[in-house]
């Protein structure tokens, strides 16, 4: 194998296997470069958004149809499980193929780890191979953080969100340590299947990015699942025991309690992946939290090295991995114009049921920001024009607009409601494109829907 490259993929994450494709197109040679056969197509489709949320689908099916989950959750868990490696399987598959059929594109199975500026040393047991390229982009996204906690790295007990998922066996007793997406996540998917779940999160307050109102709304339905959370808690210790393992931890009051069950999962944020990189052999400047510094084009202070996705150190979503693949595809085949400065309006949803999702403002952050804002804000039970959150037998919810009272312009949105993860597309599409309040609120859409609740709540501002 020739062993040099016009472009050299370091990680099978969503910005770099897109380049690898487009380059490769292009008739040039591409060499993506992955460290697990496990892992091709990087973590989305692997171990992140795609098996999570097979797995919160499946929950929600199954309590929507009635199950008893202290009988059926078990078993439905592992059926769950089943289809979820079914499905990722054949994504891994097809993922691979989409780089690897190109004529002048490889991927390349082992770790990879900086020689020089232009060369790179790839690993598979005993066998290595150096590869040199002309571009090189570092796309090896992040790794879970194991706090220094007492017992915890050591505990058989302890799993973090990628060993979790390895286990087809729901645990009776789950405590979840952080209250992040991960934890919130797997939390409400496990508690669906009938576990018992504990949320310990560190933070004086749950769903602390949300304006209070929606934080209730959202603590009272995951309680209503059944689930326990507790903000404001420091773990002091993890004990593995003969039934089971201990939580030791402080709680909001500064009292000393015990939690004791069968599996703790550790969700206390992710790091950028540069361990063993040995990005300082090519002269790269790392970061506070280990990640590759890079300017607002990804490119690192190696003119032709970029770093895209997690490791960059930005938001860690795939869609952030997908737009900064945009800004190096303009880099290197387009005008070298598009910038990561340009993102406005970046919704987010966390896969609760229903689905929590926001983008922009929120009211507090609005008027401390000074704005002159209206504030629309109903349960969803409320919006009368709605009827679709009662056809899905999802009516607790809420949402709420911040409009900005000079411009009419929407600064933000909260979204707790069924279909919120695709309802937050279009109210973030019109604050980009400085759609009007007014213009969204006149809309003509599809009945029964969840989109046309938006016309009734931004109607009723204040
Ligand atoms: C449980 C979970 C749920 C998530 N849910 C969502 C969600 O619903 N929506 C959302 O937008 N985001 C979600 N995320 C975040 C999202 O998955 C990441 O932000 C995104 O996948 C990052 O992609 P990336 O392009 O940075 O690289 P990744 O997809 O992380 O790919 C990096 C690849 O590099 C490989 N690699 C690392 N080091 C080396 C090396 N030295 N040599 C060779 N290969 C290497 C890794 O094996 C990996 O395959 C979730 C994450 C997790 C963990
Ligand atoms: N639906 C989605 O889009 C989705 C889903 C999952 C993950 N993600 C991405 O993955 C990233 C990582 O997720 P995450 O939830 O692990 O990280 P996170 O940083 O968002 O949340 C970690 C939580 O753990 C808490 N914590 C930290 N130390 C603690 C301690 N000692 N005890 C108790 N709590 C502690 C933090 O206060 C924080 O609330 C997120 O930033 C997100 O971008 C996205």
């Amino acid at each position: 194998m020739e062993n040099k490259f016009d472009l050299l993929v370091i990680g099978f994450g969503k910005a770099g296997k897109t380049l690898a494709g487009d380059a490769a197109r292009q008739g040039k040679t591409v060499a993506l470069v992955e460290q697990s056969d496990q892992m091709y197509g990087g973590t989305c489709i692997n171990i992140g958004c795609v098996p999570t949320k097979a797995l919160v689908h499946s929950a929600d099916l199954f309590t929507a149809a009635g199950n008893d989950a202290a009988q059926q959750g078990a078993e439905a868990f592992s059926k769950a499980v089943a289809f979820r490696d079914k499905l990722t399987g054949a994504m891994r598959a097809k993922n691979f193929e989409m780089v690897d059929s190109n004529e002048t594109a490889t991927v390349i199975t082992g770790k990879a780890e900086f020689v020089d500026a232009h060369t790179v040393k790839v690993s598979a047991g005993n066998d290595t191979l150096e590869l040199t390229a002309d571009t090189i982009v570092i796309n090896t996204g992040a790794v879970p953080v194991m706090l220094p906690i007492e017992g915890l790295r050591e505990s058989k007990y302890v799993v973090d969100s990628t060993d979790f998922q390895k286990n087809p066996e729901l645990p009776g007793r789950l405590a979840v340590i952080g209250g992040g997406p991960i934890g919130i996540e797997f939390a409400s998917l496990a508690a669906n299947f009938g576990a018992q779940v504990t949320v310990f999160e560190a933070a004086p307050k749950l769903f602390g990015r949300s304006d209070q109102d929606v934080a209730d709304v959202a603590l009272e339905l995951l309680k209503d699942q059944g689930m326990e959370l507790f903000a404001g808690v420091r773990i002091n210790k993890v004990v593995d025991t003969e039934n089971g393992v201990e939580l030791h931890y402080q709680d909001a009051e500064g009292n000393e309690k015990v939690w004791s069950g069968d599996r703790v999962l550790a969700a206390t944020g992710r790091k950028p992946a540069t361990e063993g990189l040995n990005v300082e052999a090519a002269g790269l400047e790392l970061g506070k939290r280990g990640e590759v510094v890079v300017d607002e084009y990804c490119r690192t202070n190696q003119d032709h090295i970029f770093a895209v996705g997690d490791v960059n150190g930005g938001l860690q979503f795939t869609y952030i991995s997908l737009d900064d693949y945009r800004v190096v595809k303009d880099q290197l085949f387009g005008e070298g114009k598009r910038s990561v400065k340009d993102r406005v309006a970046v919704p987010n949803t966390i896969f609760i049921t229903p689905p929590l999702a926001s983008v922009g403002l929120t009211e507090d952050a609005a008027r401390e920001a000074g704005k002159n804002i209206k504030v629309g804000v109903k349960p969803v039970a409320a919006v009368a024009t709605m009827p679709w959150a009662k056809i899905v037998k999802q009516p607790k919810g809420i949402m709420k607009f911040v409009i900005d009272a000079d411009s009419d312009q929407v600064l933000g949105a909260q979204l707790l409601m069924p279909e919120a993860a695709e309802v937050i597309n279009l109210v973030a599409v019109a604050m980009r494109y400085g759609i009007t309040a007014s213009d969204l609120r006149d809309g003509i859409y599809t009945h029964p829907s969840a989109t046309e609740g938006i016309a009734e709540v931004i109607a009723a501002a204040k």
